[in-house]
């Protein structure tokens, strides 16, 4: 049986995994970590590669591999393909005013807001490439001089993993593609006037693949990466959501919510969306569909950021948050710890919101974290939803899905079913099954599904998202002083 890899270069870590191309089984696994911060020299993700590659056993027996990752991120290289700068990540919020130049400039308020949803599905927020292009072009304008071409992480990194043959042979695919800001999932064309528009002048940019097109052949011996062996076929890749969908199987009626470093929310829809207020971005998904999506700044790392003050792990953090009572009393959190992107509030700070001697316990504040946390991803469910999605399960998945409480509150707070495969690796597995549909050929992925669902049921409580609402805008932006 042919064996394939999928890779999931996130922000936090990177994962491979070694599955049989037919019946999707796992063979083998590995990980490494990633730097923290929001700019990361893309070599760091390049020697995680390798690390996590080395962990799974080498990639010496696939016959083909993929690669998902973090979506957005800007990869600038020179004409010798060398970064001119570090990425700057999705998470990166120093472009906020190039996005509110960039909205301001296509004729500000709904006028800008209604251009750009319509030429890209997506209005600027600073996550986005185009905008931190802007930013590059503002701030920095001997690097951006030395500009040749731009590329997203997980374009690189297959770029590389096929030994980096020049900028002309820079491969992406449409789920990734749709969320530069200069690529329309609704036309499947560049809009490189618009990456003009943002950046000053033209950069090379990477062919757009279809969802199971060969982008090139694994090097025999990539620079820094052991073990690889060559020969095996490289698949487009994607963003890490678009394989989410991918590798959960995600159908009619699924929303998949991800609690990972960032928070998403996303159903794999026949039309793109267009939404003017920006809340869902129009991505492609990964199968020549779409993928209409809501992202969070804030996802797992509000329970890390509880455990954390409350001195105590992540288990324990799940036991304190169930032993509160639902809605724990009327204390909210609301959890903006890295500025927000949706809503767009790059500057805000989160807050705690009533606080009384009888809520003043860890238990309350665990509980607070995991719900607000939960709000913030309903709202997004509610956006996905006015965009017509059907929602008649969520599919919960994300480092943060791993917590007990998590995965019992959400029923509360999203209102519907939640089903939680497995604990493991479905963005990496979303590229493994692209890859084994390269290698298989056929008209549609190879019918893969995760077993062993567990399925979560609890009367909604509408109380917590109501007062979650009334806290909600009440915050304070950061201090620039
Ligand atoms: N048992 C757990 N309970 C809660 N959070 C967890 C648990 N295990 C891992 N996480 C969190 O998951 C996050 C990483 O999730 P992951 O989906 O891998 O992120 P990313 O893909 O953005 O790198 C970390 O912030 C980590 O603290
Ligand atoms: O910006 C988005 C989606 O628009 C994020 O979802 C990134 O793609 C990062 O993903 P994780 O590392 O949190 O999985």
């Amino acid at each position: 049986m042919p064996l394939v890899a999928g890779v999931d270069s996130s922000t936090q870590s990177c994962k491979v995994v070694v599955r049989d191309a037919e019946s999707g089984a796992l063979v083998r696994q590995g990980r490494a970590s990633h730097p923290d911060g929001t700019e990361v020299d893309p070599e760091a993700w390049w020697r995680a590669l390798g690390a996590a590659v080395d962990a799974a056993g080498g990639l010496a027996d696939v016959a083909a591999v993929s690669v998902a990752g973090q979506q957005h991120g800007m990869v600038c290289l020179d004409e010798a393909g060398r970064v001119v700068r570090p990425a700057l990540l999705w998470n990166d919020t120093r472009s906020a005013g190039a996005a509110a130049e960039l909205i301001e400039e296509a004729g500000g308020g709904e006028t800008g807001r209604r251009f750009w949803a319509d030429a890209v599905g997506l209005v600027p927020v600073a996550s986005f490439t185009a905008t931190k292009l802007r930013w590059l072009a503002r701030h920095e304008p001997e690097r951006a001089a030395r500009a040749a071409a731009v590329c997203l992480p997980h374009d690189w990194l297959t770029w590389r993993l096929a030994g980096a043959p020049g900028l002309d042979a820079l491969r992406t695919d449409r789920g990734d593609a749709s969320g530069t800001g200069y690529w329309s999932a609704a036309t499947g064309e560049y809009r490189l006037d618009l990456l003009e528009r943002a950046f000053g002048r033209r950069l090379h940019v990477p062919t757009v693949l279809g969802p199971a097109d060969r982008a090139g052949e694994l090097h025999p011996d990539p620079v820094g990466a052991p073990r690889t062996g060559s020969g095996a076929l490289l698949g487009p890749g994607t963003g890490d959501n678009a394989a989410a969908a991918l590798g959960v199987g995600a159908g009619p009626g699924d929303v998949v919510v991800s609690i990972g470093t960032s928070g998403t929310v996303f159903s794999v829809a026949d039309a793109p969306a267009a939404d003017p207020d920006g809340i869902v971005a129009g991505f492609a998904d990964a199968t020549g569909r779409f993928l209409p999506l809501v992202c969070t700044l804030n996802a797992a790392r509000v329970l890390d950021a509880a455990a954390s003050m409350l001195r105590v792990d992540l288990a324990d953090l799940a036991d304190l948050a169930l032993s509160a009572p639902a809605g724990a009393d009327g204390l909210v959190m609301v959890p903006y710890l890295e500025g927000e992107r949706t809503p767009n509030r790059p500057l805000a700070t989160g807050a705690v919101h009533g606080l009384t001697l009888r809520t003043s316990t860890p238990a309350h504040l665990a509980r607070a974290a995991v719900e607000g946390l939960l709000c913030a991803l309903a709202d997004g469910l509610d956006a996905l939803t006015a965009q017509g999605a059907t929602v008649r399960r969520v599919i919960l998945v994300g480092g943060g899905a791993r917590s007990a409480a998590v995965r019992r509150i959400a029923p509360q707070v999203f209102g519907c079913p939640v089903v939680v495969p497995p604990p493991g690796e479905y963005v990496a597995d979303g590229a493994a099954r692209q890859a084994a549909w390269l290698a298989l050929g056929g008209a549609t992925p190879p019918p893969w599904s995760p077993t062993g669902i567990e399925e979560y049921a609890a009367e909604p409580v509408p109380a917590i998202r109501h007062r979650y609402a009334e806290a909600r805008d009440r915050i304070v932006d950061r201090s620039t002083s």
